[in-house]
């Protein structure tokens, strides 16, 4: 980059990290080069001349953002300052970033509004601005075409919703603010998830109708006869119109008992006439596949008819398809490869459905995938209960975990609860033991997990760590090459070395994760190199910089931290064929949780 360039970068750095020498820690020096001298979270274009990424998510910086430096960097495509501790206004310069195509700044302390210029960044993609102090009116983004993501919710935004434009819009959240008046019409494909917490917000996806328009009443003071008949005739239409939806609730809600009966009785025809999981037509479930993404919560009208495979947990034996999709859920969140919701059946029973869209898996595979899943059973692994599969969508329906993800615990969500070394090494532990059998088991299946992150590893009531989701994300006829983290596979394009280099993908997630449970960092869809902050200060030989402070405050012992490491270290090896098996992490892990447990037993 440009002597200026990298001075204001430099200065952006020194606002976001205030502090003697704060920005030089992080290897933003002057001396340096931001593409060639490895400046934390700065990402570059393949010829290293240009800043395309700064990645900079869950540093802890209190500091403020100097969006007149930044943008210096006309080329500048992502910005993410997640979970940070930033203050202060986001700033009109921000419009002067005019290759922005992602901007994250959730989970920050930024106040005042938010500023108008966004809305003139022609190429933004996704913004993501949840979670802070900002308040007044939300710009336009009219201007915005290709806007596929924008999450706005709990702040203090007042003001009518301005206007977006829908076409590509796919991911819409404004819950949670002050806003007030009619929800767009274009809107209506978002679910109310996207729209609660603002009591003054009202139309179709909230179920609450607006009150008629206030133009109208202005008028009516003003007493034109003509005006008046328009009023009420505007009442009379809604009267009307709300009579007939009721009655037609009423008549459907008859149709679908009478539909839930005959389904009741076909059922038990076929549990006469077969032992065999019921599965219904090709047609039912392809019924399900058109249905909109929130056919699990809206679930009174047209019932679609039983097709849910259940599978060997006992839970699935009081499992049906209609109660599941009759019963309230809510979303919980929503991932690289679907959403997850939280159902709660009649029966007491709460239940985790993900949904997948666009896996380019055949049917066959997708069972054959869940079959052989189901077949090895490992405590540490959370099974799936039952499935349903169509062309367009799966879901996997799994048993509710009340206690939370690692990722929640490591990223201090979770009830303020202490992490300390003890149970970060339980966790690394039990989770090494649990994929080294899956591993094991599912070799000549040649289904590894595939996604393995800390948002997938939750607890249990008893608060033992699970590993879910196993088998869920393998893309089918990918090149292996191109998966992450799997640079240096020389195989080719056969399913044998697909398989291997997905098992290859999980150890290095492992060591991510042995990572995040050192540092108490954690990592989001791939969004901080993690690996290759670690990497670089153990380089620097200072390696006790990356350990977690609350590690360090609590006495945890030093040299165990760093074997923890140096096994993480050897996970993240770029090369593939020089990272340990499953097999082997897991002995050199449990053999370290043995010694720090025979260390506190001889402890006086
Ligand atoms: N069985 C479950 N019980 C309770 N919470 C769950 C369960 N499965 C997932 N979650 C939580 O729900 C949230 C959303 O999960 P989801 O798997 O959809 O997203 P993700 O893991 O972040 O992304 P991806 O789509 O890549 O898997 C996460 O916080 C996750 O920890």
């Amino acid at each position: 980059e440009e002597e200026v360039v990298k001075e204001a970068l430099v200065r952006f750095m020194e606002k976001l990290a205030p502090g003697n020498g704060n920005a030089q820690r992080w290897g933003w020096k002057l001396a340096s080069d931001p593409c060639t001298d490895g400046w934390t979270g700065v990402r570059c274009d393949g010829d290293s001349k240009f800043v395309r990424q700064i990645i900079l998510h869950g540093f802890n910086f209190t500091g403020t953002l100097d969006a007149s430096s930044l943008c210096q960097t006309g080329s500048l495509q992502v910005l993410d300052l997640k979970v940070n501790n930033l203050q202060g206004l986001i700033g009109e310069d921000i419009g002067n970033c005019k290759s922005l195509t992602h901007l994250y700044l959730s989970g920050n302390k930024f106040s005042g509004d938010l500023p108008v210029s966004l809305g003139e960044l022609k190429n933004l993609k996704r913004l993501d601005v949840s979670d802070n102090r900002l308040a007044g009116q939300l710009p336009s983004m009219s201007h915005i075409t290709g806007l596929v993501s924008f999450l706005a919710q709990d702040n203090m935004f007042s003001g009518e919703i301005p206007s977006f434009e829908f076409s590509n819009l796919e991911e819409f959240n404004v819950s949670n603010n002050k806003l007030i008046g009619p929800i767009p019409d274009a809107m209506i494909k978002f679910h109310a998830d996207s729209f609660s917490g603002n009591p003054n917000l009202c139309g179709t996806p909230l179920g609450n109708a607006c009150p008629p328009s206030l133009p109208l009443i202005h008028k009516e003071k003003r007493g034109s006869i003509s005006e008046s008949i328009a009023i009420y005739s505007g009442y009379v239409i809604l009267g009307v119109l709300v009579f007939l939806f009721f009655t037609f609730q009423i008549i459907k809600r008859f149709r679908t008992k009478e539909k839930a009966v005959d389904i009741e009785k076909k059922e038990k025809e076929r549990e006469t006439s077969s032992d065999k999981p019921s599965e219904a037509s090709i047609e039912d479930k392809e019924s399900i596949g058109l249905r909109s993404e929130y056919s699990v919560t809206s679930l009174e009208s047209g019932m679609p008819t039983l097709t849910l495979l259940v599978l060997s947990s006992p839970m699935g034996k009081s499992l049906r398809f209609e109660d599941l999709l009759r019963a309230p859920a809510e979303l919980v969140g929503r991932g690289m490869h679907g959403s997850l919701y939280k159902v709660m059946l009649d029966n007491g029973l709460i239940v985790a459905v993900k949904r997948i869209k666009d896996w380019g898996i055949s049917r066959h595979d997708f069972e054959r995938r869940m079959h052989k899943v189901d077949q090895v059973k490992h405590p540490y692994v959370l099974p799936p209960v039952a499935y349903y599969c169509s062309q367009q969508e799966k879901l996997l329906v799994y048993e509710y975990q009340q206690n939370g993800s690692l990722f929640k615990m490591l990223s201090g969500s979770q009830n303020g609860q202490r992490f300390d070394w003890g149970s970060r090494l339980n966790v690394a532990a039990n989770i090494a033991e649990a994929l080294a059998y899956m591993h094991e088991e599912l070799c000549e299946a040649g289904i590894a997990h595939g996604n393995l992150k800390s948002s997938n590893i939750l607890f249990d009531k008893n608060m033992d760590p699970c590993v879910s989701e196993y088998g869920l994300m393998v893309v089918e006829n990918q090149d292996p090459s191109s998966l992450p983290h799997s640079k240096g596979l020389k195989n080719g394009n056969s399913t044998g070395a697909l398989a291997y280099s997905t098992f290859m993908v999980d150890i290095y997630a492992f060591g991510v994760i042995l990572l995040e449970l050192l540092t108490g960092k954690v990592v989001q869809n791939n969004g901080f190199d993690l690996a290759k902050w670690v990497n670089s200060v153990v380089r620097e030989e200072w390696t006790v910089e990356v350990f977690d402070k609350s590690l360090i405050s609590e006495g945890a012992s030093e040299e165990r931290m760093v074997s923890l490491l140096q096994i993480a270290l050897k996970c993240i090896n770029p090369s593939p064929s020089d990272r340990p098996s499953m097999c082997e992490v897991a002995v050199m892990t449990i053999a370290l949780k043995e010694e720090e447990e025979r260390s506190i037993t001889f402890e006086p």
